[in-house]
């Protein structure tokens, strides 16, 4: 059974035709890249298989289960960061983990362990316990990456997680999600960072006009990944 899947999902917003029939299997272990231009249909993407809106056609499974019926059970098996997204301002980074342990249904115990493992990963031990809307936009995003691995799922959605972090910090998180996957865990990353896609990717996908256009393994291709993106996607800006 893979991990993800879609099989000719459709989603129009009105008359914008987001998803026209994609087509994507995942295994597990895998780390897979989503790489399309803007308005491809990424975001559209992960936002249904994460069950936070519903395809007007086609089927998507997450470890076996669907979605768009069971859309809480979905969102207790993965984890997900979402693009542009922090924790709420009123609460430090050690609060907000701890409202998404118990929502995860982790133990006081292991909320404290995670908590003090990503405090230490990402330098955030000086202020885990400062108000989040006192946080750098930096800050903010690593409470945000901690908390979709916090309870350590299976399945993980990460949308641009390198965004406004540092150069030795983004190495740090390149890091971790090759030994996440490397440990049996299935990582769906949508970015436009290209470099990381090849560096990174077991597998990347390109998405272009709402459909999975080519799939590649950056290790087993011959040209630059940006390259072949352009090829499928950039014909009509040459
Ligand atoms: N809520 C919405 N209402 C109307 N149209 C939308 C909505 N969300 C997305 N769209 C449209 O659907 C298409 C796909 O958008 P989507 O956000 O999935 O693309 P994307 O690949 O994530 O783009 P980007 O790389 O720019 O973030 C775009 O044409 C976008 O304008």
């Amino acid at each position: 059974m893979a991990a993800i899947e879609c099989d000719g999902v459709h989603k129009a917003y009105g008359s914008i035709r987001a998803l026209d029939g994609l087509t994507l299997s995942i295994e597990a272990g895998e780390l897979f890249g989503l790489l399309g231009p803007n308005g491809a249909g990424k975001t559209t993407t992960m936002s249904i298989l994460t069950g936070q809106i519903t395809p007007d056609d086609g089927t998507v499974r997450v470890l076996g289960t669907d979605p768009v019926t069971d859309p809480v059970g979905v969102r207790e098996l993965v984890g997900i960061l979402p693009e542009r997204s922090s924790p709420p301002s009123f609460l430090t980074p050690r609060e907000y983990f701890q409202f998404v342990g118990a929502v995860r249904a982790m133990s006081d115990d292991a909320v404290e362990r995670a908590t003090r493992e990503w405090a230490d990963r990402l330098d955030l031990g000086g202020h885990i316990d400062t108000l989040s809307t006192d946080l750098s936009r930096g800050q903010k995003q690593k409470v945000m990456i901690a908390a979709a691995f916090l309870h350590e799922p299976e399945v993980v959605f990460i949308d641009e997680p390198l965004a406004n972090l540092d150069p030795i910090v983004q190495e740090t998180v390149k890091a971790f999600l090759s030994e996440y996957r490397a440990d049996g865990n299935t990582i769906l990353l949508s970015t436009h960072d290209v470099s990381v896609a090849a560096e990174r990717c077991t597998r990347v996908g390109i998405v272009h006009d709402g459909e999975l256009v080519t799939t590649v393994r950056p290790d087993a291709i011959d040209e630059r990944l940006i390259d072949v993106f352009t090829d499928h996607v950039g014909g009509e800006r040459a």
